[in-house]
Parts: structure tokens; sequence; C-alpha cells
């Protein structure tokens, strides 16, 4: 098995615990109640290169990266900084996030945020609108066609923006054939973990314009955001340096002052 298969069988166990505990017209209700969400696409979108600052305790890579008592205060912090978007990570087991965390960073920016785990039903798109999200993700490696090109339709019905993510040319090709709009290309192999930052530059420019495109993982500092900004990338997705940095909301403005550097976007254009 690999770590995925790992990781979603245990994902599917604890949402069927959840499904148990709370029936879906509960949850429909509450997402119901729910605020408006924020548009994904303007706070990704314009010349600059966007920061989505991640919110994540540990990872099947590196295991415990940081206890994050308050993730609140930290998704404040990165707030501040000027990250355009935050990630909260709510896969328990492997990555130590809950939907409590969700609802408490929800309540403390105003920015969009994106609910950061492995979508393998529409049950968890409710969660993540109920709790707050704005945005989903989906992974690709993860589902079939089928199940891609219909969580995607239903996220978007519910006001959710997917972020559909991708590691290969073919996974590419079916997220494109499913209508994504925004596309993740995540570094991280995540059968493997290992971690190849050059898959972006190889991937991206298959990536048709108007097509949002975001890099994922192993963004170290501003010199990667950079790196990934001249391969075509609009935003870059970032937890470890953060979590594990000693001031996250310096780190993120560093990052967020990188990507706003007319220099790099000179660079992008030629
Ligand atoms: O911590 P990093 O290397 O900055 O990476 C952040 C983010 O890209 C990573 O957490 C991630 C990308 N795709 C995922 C899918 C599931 C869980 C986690 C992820």
């Amino acid at each position: 098995m690999s770590v995925l298969d790992e990781i979603i069988t245990g994902v599917r166990e604890d949402l069927e615990a959840r499904q148990q505990a709370v029936p879906i017209e509960l949850l429909k209700e509450r997402a119901g109640r729910a605020p408006e969400t924020k548009d994904a696409y303007a706070a990704l979108g314009g010349d600059k290169v966007s920061v989505i600052a991640e919110v994540k305790r540990s990872s099947p890579s590196k295991g415990a990266l940081a206890a994050i008592a308050d993730p609140a205060a930290l998704a404040a912090d990165y707030e501040a900084g000027g990250a355009h978007v935050i990630s909260v990570l709510t896969e328990r087991r492997r990555f130590g996030g809950t939907l409590e965390d969700l609802a408490s960073v929800r309540a403390a920016v105003d920015i969009p945020i994106l609910r950061k785990d492995f979508i393998v039903t529409s049950y968890q798109l409710w969660e993540a609108r109920a709790y707050g999200a704005d945005l989903a993700l989906l992974i690709v490696a993860a589902l079939e066609q089928n199940a891609l090109v219909s969580l995607i339709e239903r996220a978007e019905s519910i006001g959710l923006a997917p972020l559909v993510e991708v590691h290969t040319e073919e996974e590419l090709d079916r997220a494109l054939a499913a209508g994504a709009r925004i596309i993740g290309v995540n570094a991280r192999n995540l059968k493997t973990l290992e971690v190849d930052r050059d898959v972006f530059a190889k991937i991206a420019p298959k990536i048709p314009d108007g097509v949002i495109k975001i890099a994922e993982s192993g963004v170290r500092g501003p010199h990667d955001l950079l790196a990934y900004a001249r391969a075509g990338a609009d935003a870059v997705l970032v937890g470890e340096s953060l979590v594990t940095g000693k001031d996250p909301r310096a780190a993120v403005n560093d990052l967020v002052t990188a990507g706003a550097h007319p220099s790099s976007r000179q660079e992008r254009q030629s």
C-alpha cells in the first residue's frame, strides 16, 4: 500500500465515525447558516505571486513539525504578514489537524481559507462549507475520474472553489478534463513522499492561460518563490518552513514582498 492509500484508509474510518455522529442533513443546515464564501479567484488573481500559508502540525514525511496550540493566532499572524489565503490541514492521523482548527481560523481571519484534507465524498465538502472554508482541496491521485468530476461540480454548487492537485502530466490531463480552474502542482509525490521542485516547471507550461497555477510544497523562502514564479506560478503554498520558523509573520511578509516585486514579474513574462 502506498502512503496515500494508507492515509485514505484512515480518513475513511474517521469519516465514517463523523457520519454516524452528524447526519448530513444537520451538516447541510449548518452550511446553510454559514456566511457567503469569500472570492478565492480574486485573492489568487492579479499580477502578484500570491502566498497561501498553511497551518500544519505534522506530516507523514517529517513527523511532528510544530505543536500549534493556537491555530487562530498563527493564522492571524499569517494574515498580518500579508498572506492571501490560509490553508488549514484538517486530517487528524498524519497531519494532526481537526475541523475545529478550521472553525477557529475562520473566526480569526478575513481572507479565504482552504480546507486541506483527503476529500473522497461530498460529505466532506459540506463539512468544509459548514466549518468556514472557501476552497477545498481535491487530489487527483486519490480519486476516480467520475468522483473527481462530481466533487468539482458539488464544490462549486455550494460556493466552494475547488483546488485540484496534480503531480504528473496524466493527472493534469484528468484535472483539465474535469474542468478544474485552479490547479496545484504538488512537488511532493504523495505515494513516495519524495519532493522534486522541478515537477512544477515541467507541468506548468501545459496548463492553459486562465487557469490559476499553484506551486505546492518545498518553498523554503523567497528564493524558491521566485524560481516557481519564473516557471509560471500564480501562487505558492507554503507549510513547513512557516510553522518551523521563529517568526511566521515576518517569513510570510518576506514571501509576499518577493511575490510583489516587479522584477520577478518581468522575468515571468519573458
Ligand atoms: O510543508 P510544505 O513543503 O511547504 O508543503 C505545503 C503543502 O504543499 C503540503 O502540505 C501539501 C500539498 N498537498 C498536500 C496534500 C495533502 C497534505 C499536504 C499537502
